[in-house]
């Protein structure tokens, strides 16, 4: 069941001048080699935790499946309040494996809770889904890794006044907290109050998380068999300590990244051949974007490295971005996943043959002409010479969707180690956090603030 991944467009006659040769490659290995070994120096001292993660404990996967039991026994509802790494898996693992476009169910979630992610705070969103759900009924999994962010904690004030209105003191019955293990105002506040909590090891990022209780616990709550997850990342896992470079899935990938970046493939366009992948693109979009977007490298000099995550989807972008990918610059390098069989097969059944362009389509299948437009699509690209490879699920399920989520983290980790930067923070987010606590009339944040509404707006420029 293993996903295969096809690099050939990297590599192919067809790009001419944009293509990267064997030799390029080859001239990689010694820097894959150190960054192999770096990488494994890291995991022994206890850092980069994500790569553990596919070997979790007995006991914390028996905890997490009896929770999601008593959940779904009890609830009707599940809501994961959480945003960043602490939202985006959960959506998009559960997009992929049980809730396809049109809400549709699949058989082991018709009797779990219905879902939600709720990882924005628009008022009009946050209003809608308490009408949308029966509070009472319902758990809120508040999932925040710092324990400090302003959003999830607002969430968790909203939700907790409505709780204490509909059930009184039971209300704490109705949370569960997954948070930093010591540190942290959700910590404290889950002691304080008695509230089931779970731990978000200190050394896995938010945005490597998907495979900690922060994705497990939902996935677990809506059916999902987190043991295939973690299995499928397992064999990915080995995949990726190979130490030949050219059978090392993710340090050939970043090789191919970190070459067509440095010829000028600034941008990386994430385009899944299936709706239930849509949200790996947003998700993969985070851990691109944040991972590798850095000022300076880890000899502190400024780099402002970086390649733009952009989320497109096939077909639906084949009428709305591929004009751009096959005319526009030369900047993009293109990631498809592909699906070859699908969870449903759809006829297009014969009608109006007096019609040419009615008349090809009959008796074809939608999985046909999915699969037709994505091979079109990679052509299409191959011969305006833009590079793109394919990751290619043989179906999607927990075990191939555990290798994807393992692939893309250790990817980045190996990009981080070529590129020389540090892949596993995100200082750039900090000021923005500041002048909102300052905005907000945070205590200890005046002097911010003065300095944020100093930025006055030139009234000549504001169009009324
Ligand atoms: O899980 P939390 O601590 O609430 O953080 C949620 C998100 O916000 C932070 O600002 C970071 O940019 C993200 O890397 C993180 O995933």
């Amino acid at each position: 069941m293993a996903l295969k991944i096809d690099f050939n467009n990297v590599f192919h006659p067809y790009l001419q001048k944009e293509r990267l040769g064997e030799a390029d490659i080859d001239g990689y290995k010694e820097k894959f080699t150190s960054a192999l070994i770096s990488l494994r120096e890291k995991k022994e001292k206890g850092e980069l935790g994500f790569f553990h993660l596919p070997y979790l404990p007995e006991e914390e996967i028996a905890e997490i499946e009896k929770t999601a039991r008593e959940v779904r026994e009890k609830f009707k509802y599940f809501v994961v309040l959480g945003i960043g790494g602490s939202a985006l898996g959960p959506l998009a693992v559960h997009t992929a494996l049980n809730n396809l476009r049109y809400n549709e169910l699949s058989e082991e979630l018709r009797g779990g809770p219905k879902f939600y992610v709720e990882d924005n705070i628009d008022p009009e969103r946050m209003a809608s889904l308490l009408k949308v759900i029966e509070p009472e009924k319902t758990v809120f999994n508040v999932i925040t890794k710092s324990g400090a962010t302003a959003e999830t904690l607002s969430q968790l004030l909203i939700v907790t006044e409505v709780l204490k209105k509909k059930v009184g003191k039971r209300f704490t019955e109705h949370l569960i907290f997954t948070t930093d293990p010591e540190k942290g105002s959700l910590r404290a506040l889950a002691r304080e109050l008695g509230v089931k909590t779970f731990a978000i090891p200190p050394n896995v990022g938010g945005r490597f998380s998907e495979l900690t209780p922060v994705g497990l616990l939902p996935a677990a709550v809506t059916g999902i068999n987190i043991r295939e997850l973690l299995a499928g990342a397992r064999e990915m896992a080995e995949r990726c300590e190979r130490e030949n470079l050219w059978e090392n899935p993710a340090g050939l990938a970043a090789a191919i990244h970190v070459l067509l970046l440095e010829r000028g493939k600034n941008m990386a366009v994430m385009m899944p051949y299936a709706d239930s992948l849509k949200y790996m693109a947003d998700w993969y979009a985070q851990l691109l974007g944040e991972s590798i977007g850095k000022r300076l490298n880890r000899r502190g000099e400024e780099v402002f490295v970086g390649q733009t995550p952009v989320k497109a989807l096939g077909v639906t972008d084949q009428h709305s971005q591929v004009q751009l990918y096959t005319e526009g610059p030369f900047d993009k390098l293109l990631i498809f996943l592909e699906v070859e069989r699908y969870r449903n097969r759809v006829v297009i059944p014969p009608d109006f043959p007096q019609y040419a362009e009615l008349k090809f389509l009959g008796g074809h299948t939608l999985n046909e002409l999915i699969i037709a437009e994505k091979k079109a699509t990679e052509f299409a690209l191959l011969k305006a010479r833009r590079p793109n490879y394919t990751v290619i699920f043989p179906e999607v399920n927990p075990y191939t969707v555990g290798e994807l989520l393992y692939f893309l983290e250790a990817k980045i980790a190996f990009m981080g180690e070529y590129l020389d930067i540090n892949a596993f923070d995100q200082p750039g987010v900090e000021e923005g956090k500041k002048a909102t606590y300052a905005l907000l009339g945070r205590e200890g944040f005046e002097e911010k603030r003065q300095e944020v509404l100093k930025v006055k707006k030139e009234p000549r420029f504001i169009l009324e």
